[in-house]
């Protein structure tokens, strides 16, 4: 579903500030593998989202979404194979927007300009049934602007907004840190099964160890740029935070660095 091939990255090339941000990275997702991601501080998690997002030009490698090169594809063809959600529950939604204006518009992603605007009766329906496996309240406030909705209630929101047109991949780049622990658990509930429901192929940056661990079929721990740890199945199942960090001291040689870490 995904591959990454000996992907590089240097920023600030040949320069005081010139950082190695991925070093010859691999990776192979199969269909429906949901893995998340952790690594110290900078040690390539966001830029590896970056890259397959398109953000900027990769130095060198290859990336094969859905069998399709897209190495060469600006962002804004990406954009049709890929869902995002990022940290920061305003980046998503249009504050200004109402609820349904949103949907609307996650709704004609990907279709040609000129199609009109008004939104039928129909989808309303289709929109509230949407709202309501949220279970927060929102399908009786679908004329709503997103801008007075809560923090969790704008990411949840964002989610399903991502996943609408059931992306080939589906990247969450630690979007529940921003979040108070109890809204965050629920979000992250709900990424599960709408992971599940539609049967997407997803990865997901966290810093709390344990969520990492609790969700997905599959754990891959970066440093320097690359994965250093990847474990799956089974033995994914059986291990605990203190296994994790003694599994990246050998595979690394150092100990696990980072400020934000949850290790807990
Ligand atoms: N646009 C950029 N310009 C310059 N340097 C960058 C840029 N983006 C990332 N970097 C650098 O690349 C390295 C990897 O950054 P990245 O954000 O991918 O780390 P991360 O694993 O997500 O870390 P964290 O958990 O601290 O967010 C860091 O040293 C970072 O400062």
């Amino acid at each position: 579903m995904l591959e990454l091939k000996e992907i590089y990255k240097t920023f600030n090339p040949n320069s005081p500030s010139e950082k190695k941000a991925l070093n010859g990275l691999n990776l192979k997702l199969e269909q429906g593998d949901f893995v998340t991601i952790i690594g110290g501080n900078g040690a390539g998690k966001s830029t590896m989202l970056n890259a397959i997002s398109g953000v900027w030009p990769i130095d060198r490698g290859k990336i094969i979404i859905d069998g399709v090169n897209v190495t060469k594809l600006p962002e804004h063809k990406r954009a049709l194979y890929l869902g995002r959600v990022f940290q920061d529950p305003m980046t998503g939604t249009a504050a200004d927007m109402e609820i349904e204006e949103n949907l609307a518009l996650a709704y004609r992603r990907g279709q040609s300009r000129g199609l009109r605007w008004g939104i039928t009766q129909k989808e309303r329906v289709e929109y509230k049934e949407l709202l309501k496996t949220l279970d927060l309240g929102l399908e009786t406030r679908l004329r709503a602007k997103v801008g007075l909705l809560s923090g969790g209630q704008r990411q949840a929101l964002t989610l399903l907004m991502a996943t609408l047109k059931k992306p080939k991949l589906l990247l969450l780049d630690e979007h529940t840190a921003a979040l108070d622990p109890k809204t965050a658990a629920k979000v992250l509930e709900l990424s599960d099964r709408i992971i599940a429901e539609h049967g997407l192929t997803a990865l997901m940056v966290t810093h709390n160890m344990k969520d990492a661990i609790a969700h997905g079929n599959r754990l891959i721990m970066m440093s320097d740029g690359r994965i250093i740890l990847d474990i799956k199945g089974e033995e994914k199942k059986k291990l605990t935070v203190e296994d994790l960090l003694q599994k990246f001291s050998v595979a690394s040689g150092s100990e696990f660095v980072s400020d934000r870490a949850l290790l807990g």
